[in-house]
Order: C-alpha cells, then structure tokens, then sequence
C-alpha cells in the first residue's frame, strides 16, 4: 500500500473534561475526495483545526507527505502542501482579482506579504508569481475577470476567487469546511462542481454534515461519533451501516 498522503496517529484534544476527539487514527490516501462526517458536535470542527493547525492536539499526532507536522503553525502546514479553504471573508474585496491571487501565491511561498531581501534578490520571482497567478486564473475560469475588483463580482465568481485563492497556494491537499453552508441546493451544486473542476486532481478532505451531498461526491466517507471513528468505507457501505444509521438518524431508519 502507498504511504497515505495524511495521517493521524491517535490524535485527541480534550477540552476541560470533554473529550471532543477521540483517539482519531485516520489515513487519507493521496488522491481521494475523501469526507469526514458526523452529527452535530461529533468533533467535526476540531478534526479540522488540529488538521490545518489552529489547534494543538492534547495528544497523538498528525503526519503530511510523511513529516510530523503536529507542532507546525497553520501558514507553515500551507507551504507544505496542506490547503484549506478559505471563507469569502479572506478574500480583499477592494483588491482585484489578480491582486487576491497573486498575494495568495506570495503568502505561500514567503509565509507573509513584505518582500523580504532573498525575495527580492531573485530576480525571477516577480516574472513566476505572474505567471503562476495567471494559470490559477485560467485554471479556475477567471482570466477574464482577473482586473475586476473582488467586491464587484457575482455570487459564483466570488467563490471561484476563494477556490483560486486556495489553488493559489498550490496545495497537495485541500481541507474544506462545510462549502456549501447557507446555500441553497442550486448554489451548493454548483460549487460541489467548481470544487470537482478545479481541484480533481488534487487530495481532498471535506468536513461536512450534510449526509446526502457528501454520499454523491466523496470516495471514501469517514464517519465520526462522539470524537470517535465510528465507521468508515465508500459511501454505499457507509449508508447501509446500522451504527452509521443509528447515531446519524437517531435510530430512525430511512
Ligand atoms: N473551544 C472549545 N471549548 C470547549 N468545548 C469545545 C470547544 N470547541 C468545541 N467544543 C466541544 O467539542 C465538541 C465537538 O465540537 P465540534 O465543533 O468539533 O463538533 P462538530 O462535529 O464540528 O459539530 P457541528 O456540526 O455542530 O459544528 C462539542 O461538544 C463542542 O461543544
């Protein structure tokens, strides 16, 4: 078997007396969308925050491209392949298109916006981040739109900005919460499908409680209970699984 493209070694985090994850040993293997699921307080968002570094687990680790990245801060884990969606709030709506790239690109090559001296000595380096900005543009279905400002765009393209500004950091993985909270069934189909144009060819790990969206898109659903792992597999093991059906629907068969 491959090495996994991310891992976790029984991570926890303990908040006061609350255990909200649990001994979490997940393996996501390179490649797959894979979908983490669960009830409301399941540990869904802690899962996330100990993934992308907002949160130090109380124990266990967390290993990316084979490196133990438990004590890395969240911009360190970004420039080493690990995205995460960002929500519409990090995009600078005065900026243009181009210019919310472009910074993305030089945020995850240089951990910060200021130009420093070794920045500045490569000569290149101005002629590969306009580049680069500029294939993420095209790539995302944005190069005519790359001299707008951000705030002016429609609805559709101002989420084709978050996902350009997320490719623009050129991730091996990409960690997504809940995309589609708040929108309606057109919009969420919609962006399920950017999401499948953009970044098919990248690992993808989506944090979501929507049961039905995460059955049509993922490739393997992990499923978690009380911060625990308590199923895991493709999505039709995963719905024809008593325990799944029960913690999920409340004994309710559907
Ligand atoms: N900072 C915190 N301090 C104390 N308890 C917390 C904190 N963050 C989360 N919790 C608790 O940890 C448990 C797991 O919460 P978490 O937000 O990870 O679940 P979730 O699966 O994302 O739920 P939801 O779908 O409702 O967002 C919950 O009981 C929650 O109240």
């Amino acid at each position: 078997m491959t090495e996994p493209i991310l891992q976790t070694t029984n991570l926890t985090k303990e908040f006061g007396k609350l255990v909200a994850v649990d001994d979490v040993n997940l393996e996501v293997e390179r490649g797959e969308f894979r979908s983490l699921i669960g009830p409301n307080g399941a540990g869904k968002t802690t899962t996330f925050n100990l993934l992308t570094g907002a949160l130090r687990p109380t124990s266990g680790t967390v290993t990316f491209n084979g490196e133990d990245v438990t004590g890395l801060p969240p911009h360190e884990r970004v420039r080493k392949g690990l995205g995460r969606s960002f929500q519409i709030t990090n995009i600078f709506s005065g900026l243009t298109v181009r210019e919310n790239v472009r910074l993305s690109a030089q945020a995850a090559q240089h951990g910060d916006f200021r130009p420093t001296e070794e920045f500045l000595k490569r000569a290149n380096t101005f002629e590969e981040v306009n580049a680069h900005t500029q294939r993420v543009l095209d790539r995302s279905g944005l190069s005519g739109r790359g001299e707008e400002v951000a705030d002016n765009l429609a609805y559709g393209d101002k989420r084709r900005l978050e996902i350009a500004i997320v490719l623009a950091t050129d991730p091996d993985m990409v960690l997504l919460d809940e995309p589609t909270a708040g929108m309606s069934a057109e919009e969420t189909r919609a962006t399920m499908d950017l999401i499948h144009e953009v970044l098919s060819d990248r690992t993808l790990l989506l944090i979501e409680h929507d049961i039905d969206l995460v059955m049509r898109v993922s490739d393997r659903i992990t499923v978690l209970h009380r911060g625990a792992i308590l199923a895991e597999g493709t999505p039709d093991a995963v719905s024809e699984d008593p325990e799944v059906r029960r913690a999920y629907f409340g004994g309710v068969e559907a």
